[in-house]
């Protein structure tokens, strides 16, 4: 077929919008080039909107008659990260929505997109921390022709990265060094990530989530035989779990201690030892339990990931924070804080699914695990 023939004939079939001007011209110039939807052609340069982005490079040191070759880099890798956030928050935007949403089951297809997403986060945040590779070939001296400039400006005041975390599931109230937010942010950016905050987070959701899985149904533990000496009010499966976890503690684990923590992680209501609710922590510690049955396999995927995220949240940290080390060695930041000191502190304290590494205390040996009732089997298998 000809291809203006093949042109009309498109045109006809999707019935495209006619091009303005010369359109026989147009058409024979541009066959097959345009928009279906505007009958517009794009253009690279447009569509990215780089005139926005590459004059938005403005250098304070040529402002200010300063010699500083490196500012350019800092900028520009400062400005990536930024870009870079701005996709986090679209994927992280998308997975709260669909926990959000009432029906999300351990084989919906909303789950599986949630974990593909939360896997492409995964692997930005991977860039993420090797990007400060290329910051690092700027050396302090490099940095210090511009360092002033900058003042009172800092990372700390990254909006994106406040809401990430908050979205993530980092309350205020469980920041290092509080009071430094009220003083360096704008009180918008501060109403904001407040707002963020009484939205449900990914850990929040994750927890409702996890407590509502239907492992639990009586009906499922009918045949599991209570042993002798296991607690008869405790949850059969739980009852015997506990036994065989005391069993396998040695030495100096084994102790009054070891399984009060046990207790109160799986069973305490009230003065948790962690954020995670009760009914949570069993239903994570049993999908890693048996997460070879086909309907575990998602939602192992996906606690996994959470916590490949929390873990390259904290390399990024540990990798700035040796960086800053290298940069500014102990002087006070930019920003106010006491500069290397302060990040150590923030990266100890800003885990958000940390309760969930946690949980792997509480692990057993496969060839130790509980046969599951068939019933049960039935229920995580896929069915044709
Ligand atoms: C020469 C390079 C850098 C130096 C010397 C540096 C230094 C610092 C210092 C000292 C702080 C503490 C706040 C303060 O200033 O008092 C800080 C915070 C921060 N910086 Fe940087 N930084 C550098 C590059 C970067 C880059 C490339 C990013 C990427 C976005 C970044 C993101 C952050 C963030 C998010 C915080 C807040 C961390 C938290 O509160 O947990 N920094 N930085
Ligand atoms: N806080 C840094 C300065 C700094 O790195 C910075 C300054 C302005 C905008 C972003 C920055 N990057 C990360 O903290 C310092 O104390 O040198």
């Amino acid at each position: 077929m000809l291809v203006e023939n093949f042109d009309l004939e498109l045109e006809s079939c999707l019935k495209l919008p006619k091009v303005a001007g010369n359109a026989a011209e147009s058409r024979t110039k541009t066959a097959t080039m345009k928009n279906s939807y505007t009958g517009k052609e794009q253009y690279y340069n447009d569509y990215l909107g780089l005139d926005k982005i590459l004059s938005a490079q403005q250098l304070e040191s040529e402002a200010q008659g300063v010699d500083a070759h490196d500012e350019m880099l800092f900028i520009i890798v400062h400005q990536a990260y930024e870009l870079w956030f701005k996709q986090v928050q679209h994927e992280l935007s998308s997975i709260l929505k669909i926990f959000d949403e009432q029906y999300i089951n351990d084989n919906s297809k909303g789950l599986q997109v949630a974990t593909h997403r939360l896997n492409r986060v995964v692997e930005i945040w991977k860039l993420l921390v090797a990007q400060v590779r290329v910051m690092e070939t700027m050396t302090p001296m490099d940095f210090l022709d511009f360092r002033d400039l900058l003042t009172p400006a800092s990372g700390f005041q990254s909006f994106q990265f406040r809401l990430i975390e908050t979205r993530l599931g980092l309350k205020m109230d469980h920041r290092h060094a509080k009071k430094y937010y009220e003083k360096q942010l704008r009180a918008e950016h501060i109403e904001a990530i407040k707002a963020a905050e009484n939205s449900l987070s990914l850990f929040e959701l994750l927890d409702n989530w996890l407590a509502r899985m239907p492992f639990w149904q009586l009906d499922y533990w009918q045949n599991f035989e209570q042993k002798a000496g296991e607690n008869a009010e405790m949850h059969p499966f739980w009852a015997h779990y506990r036994g065989i976890y005391l069993a396998g503690l040695k030495g100096s684990e084994r102790s009054e201690i070891s399984m009060k923590a046990f207790d109160e992680l799986f069973f305490a209501q009230e003065n948790r030892p962690v954020r995670l609710s009760e009914k949570a922590c069993r239903s994570a510690l049993f999908i890693y339990l048996y997460r070879e049955y086909p309907l575990l396999q998602q939602p192992f995927q996906l606690l996994n990931k959470l916590l490949e995220l929390d873990e390259l949240m904290s390399t990024f940290r540990y990798r700035h924070m040796i960086m800053v080390r290298r940069m500014i060695g102990m002087r006070a930041g930019t920003g106010g804080s006491s500069g290397a000191g302060y990040l150590e502190g923030a990266m100890n304290k800003h885990h958000i699914f940390g309760d969930l590494a946690s949980l792997a205390t509480y692990l057993i040996p496969r060839n130790l695990l509980p046969e599951l009732d068939q019933k049960l089997v039935k229920d995580l298998s896929f069915r044709l």
